[in-house]
């Protein structure tokens, strides 16, 4: 039995975990990470990269499809599933090296590949280890959640850790949940020529506004995804290769595959938390603004914690926990500058209050600037006009802002870099933007903003004439 002391443990090497773990070990703390499977976690093997790299695929075949708007014969796509499942593991293994545990081991970290559990509430017991640390950050990250569902447990079922291990492609997959995980990957298959269904008991990205996730459905729909919605899923059965799905109102979808993309839940599992004396709720670990548990030398951050479960998130928590548990400074996690982004065709992507949202916060103080894609000449070059930008506005200041279009993922970063400094719109507006590039909808749309107070004045139509009577 070996007994190791350190500054700070840190349990789960995804997201989180590993950017605690190279900022505390660059900035001198003595550090132990364990890892009970993957290094790099669910974003790494099972979420980000492969669902982008899977994504860029289906995009390639789509545009082959789709060629003949811009002067170039349409063909049919020849998808061979298991080449494109071979990019996505190559991908992964282009990332890998960054997450490794050689790499990890090169920052000073001491990295033990096992499960932790704790044992008390200052110790955890990783293998044949038992490590005493001055604080731990639980970085475990979540599960795929498989509900009860009757028939499930008797049915062979992909989840996010199974799908691109698959190199068969599916003839016709069912996908419950209508969320990021299925609508992303309801686009992915059937632009790689399967038949997709999707089942979703509520609204489809839900939580989206409904204005954004309506113009992402029309498209998916548009490009033959069976999207059901207020259908919720009372029982499965079939068998491999035929599968069937029944839902409350007694419709039944019949497919070859069928993925479970119902959400997650907390990897709280192997923890022994109330040994540490640590409080969970429905969504994972309870922490408060600086990211304590119920034990204040004990953080959570990522997935686990619940809240936004986005791998930038897990990245910015582990900047806050950093200044806390390694200068003793006090430090709050903010949620405002925060975005997330759905990348479907069009992408989907927001920051700060939805409109609605707004609405509710500011009332009759609130303004909404809107910028259409079919206005940008870049957009309308590359036949990509589908989609707007709207931006909630108080006394000047944006709000939240709201994306749906060719890049959205990538122009939202504009607006939380507004709402963490809390800029004006008028500075937003004294950004100038190469033209013609998709992100001179930024700028455009704070345009929008100023255009009625300049255009639509009288006080500056008079001030105008004026001094125009005067200056030589
Ligand atoms: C299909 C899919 C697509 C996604 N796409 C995106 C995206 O495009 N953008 C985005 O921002 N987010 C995306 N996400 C979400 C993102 O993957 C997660 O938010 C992120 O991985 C969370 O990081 P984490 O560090 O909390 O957990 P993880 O990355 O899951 O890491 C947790 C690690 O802890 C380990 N562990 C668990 N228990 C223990 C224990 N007791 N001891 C030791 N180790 C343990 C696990 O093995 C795992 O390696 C996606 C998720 C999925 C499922
Ligand atoms: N682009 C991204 O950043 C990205 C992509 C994928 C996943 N993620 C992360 O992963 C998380 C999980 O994604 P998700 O799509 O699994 O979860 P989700 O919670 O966002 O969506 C699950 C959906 O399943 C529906 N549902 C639940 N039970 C059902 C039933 N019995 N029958 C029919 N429908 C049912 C829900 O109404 C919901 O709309 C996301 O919240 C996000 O944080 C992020």
């Amino acid at each position: 039995m070996q007994q190791l002391k350190c500054d700070v443990l840190v349990i789960g090497a995804g997201s989180g975990g590993l950017s605690v773990a190279a900022g505390a070990s660059q900035m001198g703390a003595d550090v132990v990470l364990l890892e009970g499977h993957k290094m790099g976690g669910d974003c790494l093997n099972y979420g980000c990269v492969p669902s982008k790299a899977l994504i860029a695929s289906a995009k390639v075949a789509y545009t082959q499809a789709q060629a003949s708007g811009f002067g170039v014969a349409d063909q049919v796509p020849q998808v061979d599933y298991a080449a494109v499942m071979a990019h996505v593991a190559e991908t992964i293994a282009s990332i890998e090296p960054m997450d490794s545990q050689e790499r990890f081991e090169g920052f000073g970290v001491r990295v033990i590949r096992e499960f932790g559990t704790f044992i008390s509430p200052k110790q955890v017991q990783a293998g044949d280890t038992t490590i005493t640390a001055r604080r731990v950050v639980i970085a475990t990250g979540s599960a795929p959640l498989v509900p009860p569902i009757p028939g499930l447990a008797s049915l062979p079922y992909l989840t996010n850790e199974t799908l691109f291990a698959q190199r068969q492609k599916p003839y016709h997959l069912l996908i419950i949940g209508g969320g990021p995980i299925g609508m992303e990957m309801a686009q992915a298959h059937v632009r790689l020529g399967c038949k997709v269904t999707v089942i979703e008991g509520q609204r489809a990205l839900g939580k989206d506004d409904p204005e954004l996730a309506q113009v992402v459905l029309d498209s998916l729909r548009d490009e033959g995804v069976d999207i059901v919605e207020g259908a919720m899923v009372s029982r499965v059965g079939g068998t491999a290769g035929a599968v069937e799905v029944v839902t409350k109102d007694g419709s039944v979808f019949k497919g070859s595959h069928l993925l479970m993309a119902v959400g997650r839940k907390p990897a709280t599992e192997r923890l022994n938390l109330e040994v540490a004396g640590v409080e969970t709720g429905q969504s994972g670990i309870v922490v408060d603004d600086q990211l304590r548990s119920s034990n204040k030398k004990i953080y959570a951050i990522g997935d686990v914690a619940g809240g936004m479960q986005f791998t930038h998130v897990a990245g910015y928590q582990a900047g806050v926990i950093i200044r806390s548990a390694l200068f003793g400074l006090p430090s709050k996690a903010k949620t405002r500058q925060i975005p997330w982004a759905t990348y479907t065709d069009p992408e989907l992507a927001q920051v700060g209050l939805t409109e609605r949202q707004a609405r509710d916060v500011h009332g009759v103080k609130l303004e909404v600037v809107r910028f259409d894609y079919h206005h940008n000449d870049r957009a309308l070059a590359e036949c990509k006009t589908k989609g707007f930008i709207k931006v909630m506005v108080v006394k000047g200041r944006p709000v939240g802002a709201s994306i749906v279009g060719h890049q959205a993922g990538e122009l939202i970063s504009t607006w939380s870099l507004a709402l963490a400094n809390d800029l004006k719109m008028s500075q937003i507006a004294a950004m100038v933007s190469p033209y013609p590039t998709i992100g001179e909808i930024n700028k455009r749309v704070a345009g929008a903003y100023f255009s009625p107070r300049l255009f639509d004045s009288q006080f500056v139509k008079r001030a105008v004439r004026s001094v125009q009577r005067w200056i030589p």
